[in-house]
């Protein structure tokens, strides 16, 4: 069995709450109260600036100049296309741009980017690419099945953010993961795949909790506004 399989298989009782969560099911029937995704964009833009930090790691630990080139295009991606995306929503949802680049971290937001340069930082090459996986491969995920809701991807506000994380593009980008998960799995022992399956699950539930946190707004309980 591919060990991305693997990974699916014990990740899958997490990732199926995503559908179900109300958040992402407001994005799918266009029904999502637009303050909440104003939450969400601003700190998914803070959220995007640290996950770039780990494709740039991801090239420098990379073992071969192939491996390097990927990591290069994932960081220039999400800069460049995906951060694109925040950067129009801001703009539509009246966000100035310094607002937004200044916007401060919520707990999960800091809990969640934290862990992963962690890891990263600390761990291997697989360990960094276990840590990031769930992101890009869920938001695929989600995004090929809200394109599945009749009229989600033209809704007049949230069409924009189907469109992009069910693209073939952002497809690709998951892929690329996935292929480098499964090359770095091989040869590993049982207990070292266990470790990495462990980092999976661990952003899996991070991915949830970002939902949540979106969805309630959650910010620091002792800063009153
Ligand atoms: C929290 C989060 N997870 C995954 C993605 C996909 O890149 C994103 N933009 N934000």
């Amino acid at each position: 069995m591919l060990f991305t399989n693997r990974l699916y298989e014990k990740a899958k009782y997490i990732w199926d709450q995503y559908y179900k969560h109300p958040f992402v099911k407001g994005i799918g029937d266009g029904t999502l109260d637009i303050d909440k995704f104003r939450f969400y964009m601003e700190q998914d833009y803070l959220y995007l600036i640290d996950y770039s930090r780990l494709f740039a790691l991801g090239s420098l630990k990379a073992p071969d100049l192939e491996t390097m080139t990927v990591f290069a295009n994932l960081l220039h991606s999400t800069l460049n296309d995906e951060m694109e995306l925040h950067r129009q929503y801001a703009e539509r949802l009246g966000i100035p741009r310094e607002k937004l680049e200044n916007t401060k971290p919520a707990p999960t937001t800091l809990a969640y980017t934290g862990y992963m340069l962690n890891i990263s930082q600390r761990g291997s090459l697989a360990d960094l690419i276990a840590a990031v996986l769930p992101c890009t491969w869920s938001y695929y995920e989600i995004g090929l099945r809200l394109n599945q809701i009749l009229g989600a991807s033209e809704h007049e506000f949230y069409g924009e953010w189907v469109k992009m994380y069910a693209s073939e593009e952002f497809g690709q980008l998951a892929e690329w993961l996935k292929n480098l998960m499964n090359k770095l799995a091989e040869g590993k022992t049982e207990q070292e795949l266990k470790e990495l399956e462990d980092i999976f699950l661990t952003t899996s539930k991070f991915e949830y909790m970002f939902w949540e946190m979106s969805y309630q707004k959650q910010m620091w309980p002792t800063d009153k506004e």
